[in-house]
Formats: C-alpha cells, structure tokens, sequence
C-alpha cells in the first residue's frame, strides 16, 4: 500500500534576494519516517528546513504538510497543524525555567484525538530525567545537551506529526550526542516521523531509514540509509549525481 506523504516538496526553488539557493528540489517524508539531510556548510539545508516550513517563500515548485499547501499557510499556523522544528541553536526561553519553557508549547499544540496518547511533562521527564531534576532551573543554567533535551521536549509539547531537527548535534560532546540519538526511535515509535538535518554523515546514515544529500542547491543523492556505500555518499556530497533504492 502506497501511504501519502506527510511532508512533500516538488521541483522547489527558493532563494535570497539575487541569489538562488535550492535548484528543483523534490523531497518527501512518509509518516513515522525517519530521514536525514546531510550535506556540506553552504549546501542549501537550512535553506530548505526553512522553505519546507514556510520562513522563506517558494519562488516555484510546490510544499504540501499533511495535505496543505504550506505556501499558503503562516508558518507559526503550521504548528497546530503537526509541524514543530528544533532550531539550530535551540532559541530556547532564556530567564524561564524548564518547566515553564516546556508549558509555554503546549498553549500551541495540535489537538490530538481522544484515544492518542499525548505528549506530557510526565511524558517528557521520563524520556530525559536529567530534565525533571532540572525542572524549576532558569533554561541557561543548563549544560548544552540539557538544553537541546529542552528544545526537543518543547517541540514534542506541540503533539508534532514531523520533528524537523537542524543540527542537533552542533557543539555537543559526543557521549552527549549518543545520549539524544538514543531518544529518536522512541519519539518514533510514538508515532511521529523525524526529519534530521545532521553535518556528521554516519551519525545520520545510522540514525535514518532514508536520506538526501545536497550539493550547491540540489539534491545529489537519496538512498535507503543501509543501501548506500561510503564512496556513494562522498561522491554525492563533493560532486557525483547517484539515484540509489
Ligand atoms: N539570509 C541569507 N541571505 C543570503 N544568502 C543566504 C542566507 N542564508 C543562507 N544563504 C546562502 O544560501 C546558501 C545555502 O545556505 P544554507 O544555510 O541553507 O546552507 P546549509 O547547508 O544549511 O549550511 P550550514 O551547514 O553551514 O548551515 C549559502 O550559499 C548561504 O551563503
């Protein structure tokens, strides 16, 4: 059974006032996907996070999340739509604690259905519990990784049905980084898809179902994550167009 993508884009072009950045770009996750965009500083992945969500306009091409057409759309409506991003650099409510960083959130949640089972602080505390000792601490005081644990707990306070994660990684230690990778399946398994923008390639190819690699604007190479080989990804992410699974 073919399942509809959550999220879709489709010959899109966007770019910066003279300059173009993204060249035609398709691009699709299912729901409960996990997919990683990987390519080098300059490729177009934050460009296209922010297209896909609305922050910057489409000059042509096409976005659909979960059947709307996200050019129509607010970006800040998308929320209640399903859609929550883990910005590079957490942008997290400095002076408030945890717990209020998190509450604030889920004033702009999704409504969920009445059999679904919710994101909750409880939820969340169980999930990072370093979190719940930290409850009442104002958001700055917290280690890095404490508070990327913060930025991806306040998106889930938002019952997404996509995560977008923009380089989560960025900065962290690596025992710390392990440490959130390890929360992704069971955010997945919560039902909600994961889309990772990583720098670290086999973090990314280890940690997703599918990926993409970009180039200079363009997608380069998309491939089932234990399908690609090593040389098939370098190639893509220095020059080399490949079509792999
Ligand atoms: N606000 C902006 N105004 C003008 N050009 C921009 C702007 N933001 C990004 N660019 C340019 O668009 C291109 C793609 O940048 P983008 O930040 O999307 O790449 P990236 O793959 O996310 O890189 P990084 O990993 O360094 O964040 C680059 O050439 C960049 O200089």
């Amino acid at each position: 059974m073919n399942v509809s993508p959550l999220l879709a884009s489709r010959a899109l072009c966007a770019g910066y006032g003279d300059f173009q950045a993204l060249f035609g770009v398709d691009f699709e996750i299912s729901p409960g996907e996990v997919v990683a965009l990987i390519g080098a500083n300059g490729a177009g992945k934050s460009t296209l996070l922010k297209t896909l969500t609305g922050l910057v306009p489409l000059r042509s091409g096409s976005v659909s999340f979960a059947g709307i057409d996200v050019s129509k759309t607010p970006a800040h409506a998308l929320v209640a739509h399903g859609l929550a991003m883990v910005p590079e650099g957490r942008r997290l409510f400095r002076g408030m604690s945890v717990e209020d960083n998190l509450r604030v959130a889920a004033d702009h949640a999704r409504p969920v259905a009445a059999n679904a089972r919710p994101w909750t602080l409880e939820r969340l505390y169980d999930l990072f519990p370093v979190l719940a000792e930290r409850r009442r601490q104002a958001v700055e005081t917290l280690s890095g990784g404490q508070q990327q644990m913060v930025a991806i707990g306040r998106a889930l306070m938002t019952q997404p049905k996509l995560l977008l994660c923009d380089e989560i990684s960025l900065g962290l230690a690596p025992k710390v980084i392990l440490e959130i990778y390890e929360m992704l399946p069971v955010i997945r398994q919560a039902g909600t898809a994961i889309l990772l923008v990583e720098q670290d390639v086999t973090l990314a190819s280890r940690s997703s179902d599918r990926f993409y690699c970009m180039l200079e604007g363009r997608i380069t190479l998309t491939a089932r994550s234990a399908d690609v080989t090593r040389e098939q990804i370098t190639q893509a992410y220095f020059g080399v167009k490949h079509e792999v699974g």
